[in-house]
């Protein structure tokens, strides 16, 4: 049986006045991989914005471990990664800085380990480089680089596989795999097919087909 990690509790969304998403209820529990799907439009980064506190504008009710969110919000914090589709790689600074500063917010930064999570994301020979002079999909290596420091129970990432290439796709669905594998649970959203079993889908907008 799995323990619930994540519960949305009739969660309402407008914007300018429009509802974007009404009465939506769902428990993520461990070991369970959700893809939040539907047209472009429709509020997916924003489901998935509320659900890592990062939009307090909505209505319902979010619970960690049963605990309400806003209660437990350091603790939360602590237990999510979360990945924006708009990446939060500074540009300025190098693949090495941005991955090891990232780092440093959480724990004490460990050089060789960032050095392996570089390599890992397959940007050896890039360390040094600003990121500002890598490719698309080398700067989102940069930010996927994350999920191989990342001990946290929960993530949510918004289209992780955006820009990456067939070989990088393969490798984020292993880990991906793993980290729910190991008890954990993922929340993304992605208009790439994944080729992962037991996806559940919550699907926003009426009449989409998510396959
Ligand atoms: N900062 C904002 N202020 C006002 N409206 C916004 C803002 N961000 C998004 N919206 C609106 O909210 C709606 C949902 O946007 P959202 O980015 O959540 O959609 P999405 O389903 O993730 O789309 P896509 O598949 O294109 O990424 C859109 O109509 C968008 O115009």
């Amino acid at each position: 049986m799995t323990s619930t990690l994540l519960e949305a509790r009739q969660i309402h969304c407008e914007r300018d006045d429009r509802p974007l998403f009404s009465g939506l209820d769902f428990r993520v529990g461990s070991g369970e991989l959700w893809r939040i799907a539907g047209p472009n439009g429709v509020g997916k980064t924003t489901l998935l914005r509320i659900l890592a506190g990062l939009n307090p504008a909505f209505e319902g009710e979010l619970l960690w471990q049963g605990e309400p969110v806003h209660r437990v919000r350091t603790q939360y914090q602590a237990n999510l990664l979360f990945l924006g589709h708009n990446a939060g790689v500074s540009s300025s600074l190098t693949a090495y800085e941005n991955l090891a500063g990232w780092q440093a917010m959480r724990t004490p930064a460990v050089p060789e380990q960032v050095m392996v999570a570089l390599a890992d994301a397959g940007l050896s020979g890039y360390e040094d480089l600003p990121a500002a002079q890598l490719s698309a999909g080398q700067q989102r290596r940069v930010a996927l680089a994350r999920l191989y420091l990342s001990s946290a129970p929960l993530w949510i990432l918004d289209e992780a596989f955006t820009a990456v290439d067939r070989e990088a796709v393969a490798q984020l669905e292993a880990l991906l795999a793993n980290r729910v594998r190991a008890g954990g649970a993922v929340i993304l959203t992605t208009h790439h097919r994944l080729a992962l079993e037991g996806v559940q889908v919550l699907t926003l907008g009426e009449g989409y087909d998510a396959v």
